[in-house]
């Protein structure tokens, strides 16, 4: 087994061994509390730039499942490559037992060339971690040293965005999918629904479509580098066709609507972040993956916080007073995690429905 070492900037070392493709890489280390969910976390395109860390002790037995397509998408995983810079886990299992495993971790992480290391105290780094916030990191191999990065300097969404146009389904609602890194699973999500479906890239001007609805994507990085999709997200307030955001969709919304957005201390990554539904006593349990927030303190006051974060209390979604505008900072596709808010996709096209009734025929 090779040695690597996890280095923070805070001078912290702690030494491992390796898994997964043998080479250095730096990024920011945030941790993830979900027990299961690997395959769909590790290639969840708003992990982009991010060392992860799982807080559950044995990842890796369950394998990883062999590529399916579905409407040419993947019907397995969340995008089309790993996207986390590096993997820290605590036991990890070569051995791997499950009907639709394929392929060990280890030999899928050297398939995109990702580093992984083991044999480390997972728990008492995020605890680390949530005291002193998430912090830069890098996964040092073979003695090769590489500089610090802070991945939220980069535009990322320009990097995970797809290039072209991409159409989906014959459904009766032509709903534009703003794709700023969007997660598999709400392409998915869409397609069981009566929808057509059009994928554009992050900074397409999707303002000279014809579309009765429009989707904003999850994504990596800070969303105030996303200027482009903001303009146009401007545009479209203006008008009254409903608008859906998810994670950094929610905070795209929240900017253009005129507020403002902040970095958590070490963010929601998680399974089980519970929510409650403004003005009633309901709460959903959420899968979460985000490390920024919108301010509610700077909403214009046509705005309202939607859902609100039962464990700190920062914003979970956003709603317009009047018009079908809502977001969710919380996953209702999940994958992984629970599905309990899918329903929020029904809600949107409910209110693609309501618009079409009142349009000039
Ligand atoms: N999953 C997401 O869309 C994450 C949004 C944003 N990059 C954040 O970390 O807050």
């Amino acid at each position: 087994m090779n040695q690597v070492k996890l280095i923070l900037e805070d001078g912290t070392e702690i030494q491992g061994e390796s898994f997964g493709a043998l080479t250095s890489v730096a990024g920011e280390v945030v941790f993830s509390t979900a027990m299961t969910g690997y395959p769909e976390n590790l290639t969840d395109p708003s992990f982009a730039g991010q060392i992860l860390v799982l807080t559950t002790p044995m990842v890796g037995n369950y394998g990883v499942p062999g590529e399916e397509l579905y409407e040419s998408i993947s019907r397995i995983f969340e995008s089309d490559k790993i996207h986390i810079a590096g993997l820290v886990v605590s036991y990890y299992s070569e051995e791997h037992s499950h009907w639709h495993a394929a392929k060990s971790l280890g030999d899928w992480l050297k398939e995109y060339n990702i580093p992984g290391i083991f044999g480390v105290d997972t728990r008492m780094l995020t605890k680390k971690l949530r005291e002193k916030g998430a912090m830069l990191g890098k996964i040092v191999a073979d003695g090769q040293d590489v500089p610090f990065h802070d991945p939220n300097l980069d535009n990322l969404v320009a990097q995970v965005s797809p290039a072209g146009v991409q159409h989906y389904g014959h459904g009766q609602h032509k709903i534009v999918l703003v794709d700023c890194g969007t997660k598999t699973n709400i392409i998915r999500c869409f397609l069981e629904r009566d929808v057509e479906l059009i994928r554009v890239p992050w900074d397409y001007d999707f303002t000279q479509l014809d579309y009765d609805g429009l989707f904003l994507s999850n994504g990596p990085g800070d969303p105030k580098m996303c200027e482009a999709t903001i303009r146009h997200l401007q545009k479209a307030l203006q008008q009254d066709k409903p608008i859906f955001g998810i994670c950094l969709g929610s905070q795209l919304m929240g900017l253009a609507a005129g507020g403002d957005t902040f970095k958590l201390k070490y963010g929601h990554r998680s399974h089980n972040q519970p929510v409650k539904l403004t003005g009633t006593q309901h709460c959903y349990i959420t899968s979460q993956n985000h490390g920024f927030a919108v301010d509610t303190e700077t909403l214009p006051a046509e705005w309202n916080m939607l859902f609100e974060n039962l464990n700190d209390g920062t914003c979970e979604g956003i709603k317009h007073v009047s018009k079908p505008f809502f977001s969710t900072q919380f996953h209702p596709e999940a994958a992984g995690g629970p599905q309990d808010t899918e329903f929020l996709f029904d809600d949107f096209l409910e209110a693609v429905v309501k618009y079409k009734e009142v349009q000039p025929k």
